[in-house]
């Protein structure tokens, strides 16, 4: 298993946001993660990304244990994030958008950048030449130099998943990629979640779309009042009776 959860709790005052969950991804999975307002699957994200420690509970990453670990230590073993939301750099192009998030995990890159030091230089064309690979992967090739924020919202959505794939993650982490984007949007975004999953790339989408999770996902867990209550390929998830009572009102077949 590339990502091993293992009885992993995290409560917020009186309420138990995430109790005792157990999650295991295999390499070159795509896991969804789905459940109803409330369920818990922002505290999970963000006790796999390492925004959140755990108050029980322990997550392997590559047979080590990183639920410790602060978030960029954990990008640092190849732990790529698309948070939600995220903020695109206005005044910047699209390349230097993508340059600036790799800036950001390089601890030693605003020192070095600040004394003018070779090593700088080095790491500089480096992180340039990440960044084009990781346009190129995420279908921006087109796009790099223009200003970021004159993208159509489909292509801004597609630079937040460049950023990540700039660190060259083995696990990409993504959060609700598709909220906000319009049908047109979104199958862009499914093809592009597609095309890495072909690269081999192994992903955990936390998504309230539980039709495009049922269409990308290898496996998907079903989250309801901060536990697991189904778990397996969509197939089975979808005629799983606790996890349409969990939805109950909302009509699987017809997400
Ligand atoms: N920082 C916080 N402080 C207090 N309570 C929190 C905090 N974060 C989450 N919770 C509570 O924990 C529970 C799970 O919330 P979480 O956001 O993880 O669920 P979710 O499945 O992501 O919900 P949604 O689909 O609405 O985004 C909820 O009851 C929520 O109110």
């Amino acid at each position: 298993m590339l990502l091993r959860a293992r009885g992993l709790r995290r409560s917020f005052g009186g309420v138990l946001a995430v109790h005792d969950v157990d999650l295991d991804v295999a390499a070159g999975e795509l896991r969804g993660v789905i459940g109803p307002n409330g369920a818990g699957k922002s505290t999970l994200f963000n006790l796999l990304g390492g925004q959140l420690a755990p108050n029980r509970g322990t997550v392997e990453y590559d047979g080590s244990r990183i639920d410790r670990l602060p978030p960029h230590r954990r990008a640092g073993l190849g732990i790529g994030i698309v948070f939600q939301n995220a903020r695109i750099f206005h005044g910047m192009t699209a390349l230097e958008n993508v340059m600036v998030g790799a800036h950001a995990t390089t601890r030693a890159g605003f020192l070095s950048a600040a004394l003018r030091l070779p090593a700088h230089h080095r790491a500089e064309r480096q992180i340039r030449t990440r960044a084009v690979e990781a346009l190129h992967r995420a279908g921006l090739a087109d796009w790099a130099d223009r200003p970021a924020e004159s993208l159509p919202l489909g292509q801004q959505r597609a630079l937040q998943v460049a950023r990540a794939l700039c660190g060259r993650p083995r696990l990409l982490l993504l959060d609700e990629p598709a909220s906000g984007l319009r049908a047109a949007e979104r199958e862009e975004l499914a093809r592009l979640i597609e095309e890495l999953k072909g690269q081999g790339l192994t992903m955990l989408m936390v998504e309230h779309d539980v039709g495009l999770v049922a269409r990308l996902a290898d496996r998907i867990t079903v989250l309801d009042l901060g536990r697991v209550i189904a778990e397996g390929t969509p197939d089975e998830v979808r005629d799983d009776e606790a996890v349409v009572t969990a939805y109950l009102g909302v009509d699987l077949a017809d997400r």
